[in-house]
């Protein structure tokens, strides 16, 4: 029987000793020059990070907002299974969810990846199928990173509890299968305290620190349980050599590499 998502990915974080996502959001518009003549730029650009990356990445996150075309879907294909050639697990950010025939075809997209991204505001209905996937992950938006986080996330309700809290709450009890993790923001350091002290068992997927300026010790100190989460940056490890011509991707691996040695000086305080 295939191990469970979080039992793979403590294994990996063990095995290469980094939290560290790297985020795979390969803006065409980014993607060097040298590159953008080929048949698949982003895969291209992709496979070059992967290559420098992948001692450090404990998964890769690439966002289907950046593949959302015919090319694009071709690319993150190919990713995918590179990033699996390279041991290293994928969670597709696509923050899916709708109503029940719908959103059975769109968990569908777990046959590919590992885990994935999906957006509570439609209930459990809507998030059962991706649920039921025992040996994948459904990470939770819970407090997401963006400005705009606070405006309905942070509402309190009747019961003086905020949104994200009752997000919280629930998608606890929707954890029957033990593979469900929150989305939480570093820019939101209270909030993930918070959160941490509320649902101690669950991982959390911290994006923000990198390019959001996030907090990048209370990601490490609150995303972890039991030592299994992620923090995710994506501009700034694979644009990190966005300047240097053909050896981006070496300006990638330095930074990744620094981030997991940024974020391990907070493992290690614990
Ligand atoms: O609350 C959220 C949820 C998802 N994201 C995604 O993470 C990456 C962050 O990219 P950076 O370049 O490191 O800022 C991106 O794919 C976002 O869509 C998030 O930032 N916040």
């Amino acid at each position: 029987m295939t191990a469970a998502f979080f039992e793979r990915l403590g294994e990996r974080i063990e095995r290469i000793d980094s939290v560290v996502s790297v985020g795979l959001d390969a803006d065409p518009d980014r993607i060097p020059e040298h590159l953008r003549e080929r048949d698949l730029p982003q895969w291209a650009f992709n496979r070059r990070i992967i290559d420098a990356t992948h001692e450090y990445a404990a998964c890769y996150k690439p966002n289907a907002a950046f593949y959302e075309s015919s090319e694009g879907w071709r690319s993150l294909r190919e990713t995918v299974a590179y990033a699996h050639g390279k041991d290293v697990p994928v969670l597709l950010d696509a923050k899916r969810a709708d109503i029940g025939n719908t959103t059975r075809q769109y968990a569908n997209l777990l046959d590919e990846v590992d885990a994935i991204t999906v957006n509570p505001y439609l209930g459990r209905d809507s998030l059962q199928p991706f649920l039921t996937r025992a040996d994948k992950g459904v990470f939770v938006l819970c407090r997401t990173s963006n400005p705009g986080g606070a405006d309905l996330q942070d509402l309190e309700l009747a019961s003086g509890e905020p949104v994200y809290e009752r997000v919280a709450a629930l998608a606890d009890l929707w954890n029957e299968h033990g593979n469900v993790g929150l989305v939480v923001g570093a820019t939101a350091p209270e909030e993930l305290a918070d959160l941490r002290k509320q649902v101690p068992d669950i991982p959390f997927l911290v994006p923000g620190v990198g390019a959001q300026g996030g907090d990048a010790e209370a990601a490490v100190e609150h995303g972890l349980a039991d030592g299994v989460g992620l923090v995710n940056s994506s501009r700034g490890i694979i644009f990190a050599g966005e300047d240097r011509g053909e050896s981006f991707a070496g300006a990638a691996g330095a930074a990744a590499k620094r981030l997991r040695t940024r974020l391990n000086q907070y493992r290690s305080d614990g």
